[in-house]
């Protein structure tokens, strides 16, 4: 008889049992839901959490130092996160790794191994992590949860990036589906559409999560800037040569002339993205398989998947939340 190797339950389903005494304790005092893909979400300072992203967020509210210029890319789980920081990652490495270049890292790593998240990954674990490495980070944080040090340090630079959430909810639908043990059954759509509805969803409310950042750049445009996945696939190079100019690394003319804008592009697009080995079958340190962060990559998928009574209830919680703010989805 042969031996059956036993897999390790991956980092991404592990739940509150590897946590510390102290934030158990800490999250027990918290209201909760029945979770999507965690057994449960807990509700912090507004928005939900799965328990091992709420200990990272716990621990990088406490610890989290910036440094001037440092940049975070912000966005509700499904905006276009991957992309962005493909794109940003492209942009700011520009010298020494030219975008067009075969062995640039993004052939040979995913986006989230390159720009890891601040509270999935660098405060995960109980870790305090070196950062000296790099100073562009990401965060799926809504802005009350964002450790004040960053939200007060006016030198550093934000990029939030928004999406329709109709469409956001079609792929995190797909998402949390396609990270499930192979034996758990799938969760049906009509419950995760009312979860969704009432906020209780990855980070959500994602309605309150674009609002809050939305008014930040409204504040402060010269530090957050304010991006949506939609101009992004309608009009990439004008978005990229935005951000680019934002990130303060504008393209020159030469590189304008030498198609560098067009390289950028390419390297990051879904197709070339998504074709690569690496994403094709490679799984993150936490243990998400590559592939899951890449489903269509397009506008508007959510007419596939939701009836008129569905966007209609997404239209009025849209109206209700934005009213006011000059947010128009
Ligand atoms: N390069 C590129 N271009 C365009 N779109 C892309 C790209 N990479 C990923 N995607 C699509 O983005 C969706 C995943 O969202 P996120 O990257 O925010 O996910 S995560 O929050 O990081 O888990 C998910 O959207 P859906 O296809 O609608 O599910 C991905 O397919």
């Amino acid at each position: 008889m042969g031996s059956e190797m036993i897999e390790p339950t991956p980092k991404y389903l592990q739940q509150e049992e590897s946590l510390s005494e102290e934030v158990r304790e800490f999250i027990s005092t918290l209201p909760k839901e029945k979770g999507w893909l965690a057994s449960h979400l807990y509700r912090y300072q507004g928005f939900w959490f799965p328990a091992r992203y709420l200990a990272g967020v716990l621990s990088c509210q406490q610890h989290f130092l910036p440094q001037p210029h440092d940049i975070f890319l912000v966005s509700t789980p499904k905006s276009g996160t991957t992309w962005l920081k493909a794109i940003a990652f492209a942009l700011l490495h520009r010298s020494p790794h030219p975008p067009s270049a075969p062995d640039h890292p993004l052939t040979s790593s995913n986006p989230h191994a390159l720009v890891p998240f601040l509270e999935i990954n660098h405060y995960a674990d109980g870790r305090l992590p070196d950062l000296s490495a790099s100073r562009l980070f990401s965060t799926h944080l809504p802005f009350p949860s964002l450790p004040h040090s960053i939200a007060n340090n006016r030198a550093c630079k934000i990029v939030y990036l928004c999406r329709n959430p109709k469409d956001i909810f079609v792929s995190l639908w797909h998402f949390t589906n396609g990270l499930r043990p192979q034996n758990a059954p799938a969760s049906s759509m009509d419950g995760a559409f009312d979860m969704f509805c009432r906020g209780v969803s990855l980070f959500g409310p994602c309605w309150d999560h674009m609002l809050g950042y939305w008014n930040l750049s409204r504040e402060d445009s010269g530090r957050v800037m304010f991006l949506r996945f939609e101009e992004m696939k309608e009009r990439p190079k004008e978005e990229v040569r935005r951000l680019a100019e934002f990130l303060g690394c504008p393209f020159t003319a030469e590189e304008e002339e030498g198609g560098v804008v067009e390289d950028v592009l390419r390297l990051c697009s879904f197709e070339g993205l998504s074709g690569l080995e690496v994403n094709r079958s490679g799984k993150l340190s936490s243990g998400e398989e590559n592939r899951v962060f890449f489903r269509r990559g397009v506008v508007g998928d959510w007419r596939n998947y939701l009836d008129q009574e569905m966007a209609a209830r997404f239209d009025r919680i849209a109206e209700e939340k934005f009213r006011g703010s000059g947010l128009v989805l």
